[in-house]
Order: C-alpha cells, then sequence, then structure tokens
C-alpha cells in the first residue's frame, strides 16, 4: 500500500510539473509509462468518485443524492467570488488530488505509522499554521496557532460561533442523534449540556474515585498472585476492563453482571464500526455496529422500565441514569419544556461509555509506556509516591485530598496526555465565509483545530518529543490555548477530571506495587484506530517491589 500511495503521488506531482520530465530518447518507454500513469490516476479518481457515491447512497436517510449535489454548486462559487484574503496553503481542489489526497489519508490510516503521519507531513510541506487538503469530498483546513485555536473555541464558549461541530453521519447513527458529542445546532447541545454537567459533581466524582481505586488494586493484586517472572500484562487491554468497569457502575450501577459482560462487547462493536465503511450488510462491522447498539439500547431500556416499576426514588447515592430520570421527571411535572426524553437520556449514556472509556484507557496505556522508557524517572517517582502513601497503608483506599497531593505524579499525568494527544484534532463546520488565521475559510469548509500540532511545536514546548513532566512546573509560562488536551470553551470535555483521577490513581497503585518494563520494543500504532495507539497494547514485564 506504501508503495502504491508513492507511485500515485509521484504521478500526481508529476502532472502539475513538480518532478522534471521524462528523459529524451525513449519515447515508446515515456508513452507506457504516460499510459500507465494517467490509468492509475483515473482509477484514483475513479475509486474516491465510487466511494464517495456508496456513501452517500448507503448513509444517507432524509436527503437525496441530488439535493446534496445541487447544494455543492453555489459553494464553488463562492470560492471563485470571495478573493479578499488567500486560502490556506495546500493541494488545489482538481479532482485527481482529491482522489490522491484521500488515498493518502487512508493509506496512512491502515499503516503502522497511524493516521496522523498525513497531517504531519503536510504541516512540514507547508509550514505553520494551517494548511488545506481535499479529504472525502470536503474541503478540510488543519490550523495549529493557540490564537486561532482561542478565535473558534471560546466563541464557542458564548454560542456566538460560526462555526458548529462536525461529525461523521454514521458517529451519529451509532451514539444516537440526540448525542452530546453529535449536537451541532448551539441551541440543542446546551441544553443536553445543562442536563448533563451537573452528574460530574464533588459528591459523584469522590465516589467514582473510591470505586475505580477499589477496581485497581483488586487487578493489581491479582498480577502479584501471577508470580515474580510469569506476570506480563498487557495494559491496555486491562485498563479497558477497568475503566469499563468503573464507567459503567457509575452510569448503571444496577446492571447484573452477565449483562454488563455482554455490554462491554457491545461498547466495543460500536466503537470498531464508527470507523468502518458504512455497509449495512450482514457480515460488516458497521452493520455489527448497529446491531450491537440496538442490544445496548435494550438492555437499557429494560433497566428504564424496572426502576418506574419499583419507583426507585431519588434519595441517596444515585447513578447517572438514576439522577437523569428523576431530573426529567421533576421537570415535566413543573411542566418544564426543557426535561430529556428517554431517547435523548439512553444516548447520552451510551455516549458517556464511549466518550470515556477507550480515550481514557489509551491514554493510561502511554503514560505506562512513557514511564517505561524512562526507567529514572519510574524510580524517582516511586519514591516520591511511597513517600506520600508509606508502604503499610498501602490496603487503604485513596481519597481526593491524597490524589490532590500528588504534585509529580499530576504532572506525569499532564505529560503523559501532551505527548499522547489521544483527540488529536476537533473538527468545526463553518457556517459561514469568515477567516481564520488570516486566511479566507470559505462556508462549508471544515477546520480542523489541531492540538496535536500545537503539543509537538517546539515555539511552545521545549524539546516537545521528550517526555519531561518538569516542564509544567512554570504553569504560568504556558500560552492560552496552547494544551487543548481535553479541548477548551463550550465544548470542553465534560469528564476531564474523571479521566485525570483514573490516570493518577492507576499511575499510584502501579508504582507503588511494581517495577516494569516494555515486553515488546514494537512501536508501531494500531491500524484504523479511533486514537493513536500501540498496536500490541502496550505488554509489560512486572517485578513486584
Ligand atoms: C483521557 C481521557 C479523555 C480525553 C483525552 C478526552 C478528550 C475530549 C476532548 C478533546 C473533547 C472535546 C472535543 C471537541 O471539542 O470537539 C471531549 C469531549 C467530551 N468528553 Fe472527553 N476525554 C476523555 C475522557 C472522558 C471521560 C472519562 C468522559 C466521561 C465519562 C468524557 C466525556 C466527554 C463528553 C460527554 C464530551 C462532549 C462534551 C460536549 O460536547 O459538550 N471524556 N473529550
Amino acid at each position: 500500500m506504501e508503495g502504491m500511495m508513492h507511485q500515485f503521488e509521484a504521478a500526481a506531482c508529476q502532472s502539475q510539473g513538480l518532478l522534471p520530465p521524462p528523459a529524451a530518447g525513449a519515447p515508446c518507454f515515456s508513452l507506457v509509462v504516460a499510459v500507465a500513469v494517467a490509468a492509475c490516476v483515473f482509477l484514483l479518481a475513479a475509486s474516491s468518485s465510487i466511494y464517495r457515491f456508496c456513501v452517500a447512497i448507503v448513509s444517507s436517510k432524509n436527503e437525496s443524492l441530488l439535493l446534496k449535489l445541487r447544494a455543492r454548486i453555489p459553494n464553488r462559487r463562492r470560492q471563485d467570488s470571495n478573493t479578499n484574503a488567500r486560502p490556506p496553503p495546500g493541494r488545489g481542489s482538481r479532482w485527481w488530488w482529491r482522489a490522491v489526497e484521500t488515498l493518502s489519508f487512508v493509506a496512512a490510516n491502515g499503516s503502522g505509522r497511524g493516521f496522523y503521519s498525513f497531517v504531519e507531513s503536510r504541516h512540514r510541506r507547508h509550514g505553520p499554521p494551517c494548511f488545506r487538503a481535499p479529504l472525502f469530498g470536503a474541503t478540510h483546513v488543519f490550523v495549529s496557532s493557540p490564537a486561532a485555536a482561542r478565535s473558534l473555541l471560546a466563541a464557542e464558549a458564548h454560542h456566538a460561533a460560526g462555526f458548529s461541530k462536525r461529525y461523521v453521519r454514521t458517529v451519529a447513527e451509532l451514539l444516537g442523534e440526540h448525542s452530546l458529542l453529535c449536537a451541532a445546532d448551539h441551541a440543542a447541545h446546551r441544553a443536553l449540556r445543562r442536563a448533563v454537567a451537573p452528574l460530574f459533581g464533588a459528591r459523584a466524582t469522590a465516589t467514582f474515585a473510591a470505586a475505580f481505586d477499589g477496581l485497581t488494586r483488586s487487578i493489581m493484586r491479582d498480577w502479584s498472585f501471577a508470580g515474580a517472572g510469569a506476570a506480563v500484562v498487557v495494559v491496555l487491554d486491562a485498563a479497558l476492563g477497568v475503566t469499563f468497569e468503573a464507567i459503567c457502575d457509575m452510569l448503571v450501577a444496577t446492571l447484573p453482571r452477565e449483562d454488563k459482560r455482554r455490554l462491554q462487547e457491545d461498547v466495543l462493536a460500536v466503537t470498531r464500526a464508527m470507523l468502518a465503511f458504512p455497509l449495512r450488510l450482514p457480515g460488516t462491522r458497521f452493520h455489527a455496529g448497529l446491531r450491537a447498539r440496538g442490544r445496548i439500547m435494550d438492555v437499557l431500556r429494560r433497566q428504564i422500565a424496572a426502576r418506574r416499576r419499583h419507583d426507585h426514588g431519588g434519595d441517596g447515592d444515585m447513578d447517572f441514569l438514576q439522577s437523569l430520570l428523576v431530573r426529567s421527571q421533576q421537570q415535566q411535572s413543573e411542566n418544564d419544556e426543557a426535561f430529556l426524553s428517554d431517547e435523548q437520556i439512553l444516548d447520552n449514556i451510551l455516549t458517556l461509555i464511549i466518550a470515556g472509556q477507550v480515550t481514557t484507557a489509551t491514554a493510561i496505556t502511554w503514560m505506562v509506556k512513557y514511564i517505561a522508557d524512562n526507567r529514572d524517572f519510574q524510580e524517582t517517582l516511586r519514591s516520591v509516591q511511597l513517600e506520600l502513601v508509606p508502604k503499610q497503608h498501602q490496603d487503604s483506599p485513596l481519597t481526593l485530598q491524597d490524589l490532590s497531593s500528588m504534585d509529580l505524579a499530576y504532572k506525569t499525568v499532564k505529560e503523559s496526555l501532551r505527548m499522547a494527544s489521544i483527540v488529536s484534532w476537533f473538527p468545526r463546520v463553518a457556517l459561514e465565509d469568515c477567516q481564520v488565521a488570516g486566511f479566507q475559510i470559505n462556508k462549508g469548509w471544515i477546520v480542523n483545530i489541531d492540538a496535536r500540532s500545537m503539543h509537538y511545536d517546539p515555539t511552545i514546548y521545549d524539546n516537545p518529543t521528550v517526555f519531561d513532566p518538569s516542564r509544567f512546573n512554570g504553569e504560568d509560562a504556558k500560552q492560552p490555548y496552547s494544551y487543548l488536551v481535553f479541548g477548551a470553551g463550550g465544548r470542553t470535555c465534560l469528564g476531564m477530571n474523571l479521566a485525570k483521577i483514573m490516570m493518577l490513581i492507576f499511575l499510584h497503585r502501579l508504582v507503588t506495587t511494581f517495577r516494569w518494563e516494555m515486553a515488546d520494543k514494537d512501536t508501531s500504532l494500531e491500524k484504523w484506530a479511533m486514537f493513536p495507539r500501540l498496536k500490541n497494547g502496550c505488554p509489560i514485564h512486572l517485578t513486584p517491589i
């Protein structure tokens, strides 16, 4: 695939006069090469168009394809007439470039270098702060300046943005049309967020921390019993298990064990389907994801029905499902039209599991790898943590107060999140013609706030490729909007405190129980993953201390 892509790119460069002309004296050979190149380019364009055509057909619900095509025509005219500022640098929007760029992106996704390698190479080619690439029939702009991020995200906080959240329609089908992650309309998003945000209060956070600590201690006890030498653990698998269990208990505490096990498998199937070709044929990943979503909804609906039958009430510690049901019932009795329907509640329970589990498990995995690669730092951190919570107190649960005293561990979490940049960019779609970072943006273009590029910008972070938690010693020196691991503004991650707590607890328990080193040095990335993560899941050798 890689070799094929180079061939395509070379063909495309040649057609723009970027490569030298073929040597004279070999006309027949040149003719054969020219015909072969033309055939390749034609096939590329055709496959891209066919792909988009198929996507449009299989994923269109209400709009007809013709309407979509008509909607594109005025856009083109507008692009020509808006000449006040230059568009961001990047390859043109001719059909063969669209095909080449789309296939390059697809190839990066299917390679061990990961999808971000596509963005990285174009940033290198065009320089800061942004570039433009035609992908899957839309114009994407990747912007990596804190000032531009501020202008987009801060405006969003006041619901005054000329941009709205961009999401892939198939993701909305899997998560549900009421999902917070897919609410593009500012008013609808605000109403949902107002209902969900209060669930992440201090009491829920403390309960969650205690539960996560208990689960983490339990799996690490099992690792200890496996015995020295025998203990090789795949961190990603363990982290996926423990984060799922904790988040699921926080959302729906009453799920029977068997339902919870099946739910975990179904959540995995939905996550896998998010990047799949949206084909609704039995046997495809997308179809499997939709069926899994159906089963998840059935389980949750049964939970709601059971709670209504037995009238669980609204006292004491309520899980998120119960809190949302009680709030909605109260609002209905007060004739408040902003109440959440059952469908809105269900979509957002699923959203919270998906938004919270894989992201946090991936972050934990990278953190463990960075520390395995930095043995001296691992020793320093261990002695600091053991001083804070001495070995004889290891069996007592950690409190939020304990966690807030873990300064070095907290900086380790922050640095791991910077380096891992789990959500590499946040897409927004321009609702009108405008300018970003001094460049012309047309209505309908997708502007991606490229957080990863800012996290690796040497003008913002010294030696950005070096793992160095001490870089967060001088908090104030950091530029605003240059650390965007959880986004910013009106759509900032709702679970960021929970995510940091999970990382902190996992780190503390691991570093005070074991020494570890990587059991497999392969650093290639998983293909077609939602977030950049190691293909081998980060296997480590554990030695109890
Ligand atoms: C290390 C782990 C995590 C990372 C890196 C992360 C990152 C992010 C980012 C960057 C956004 C903003 C996206 C945008 O602006 O388009 C976001 C939104 C969100 N996250 Fe997280 N997240 C993590 C964990 C969690 C957890 C644990 C939960 C809940 C259990 C959660 C729930 C959400 C929700 C509901 C949103 C949507 C907020 C909205 O649109 O109003 N996340 N997350």
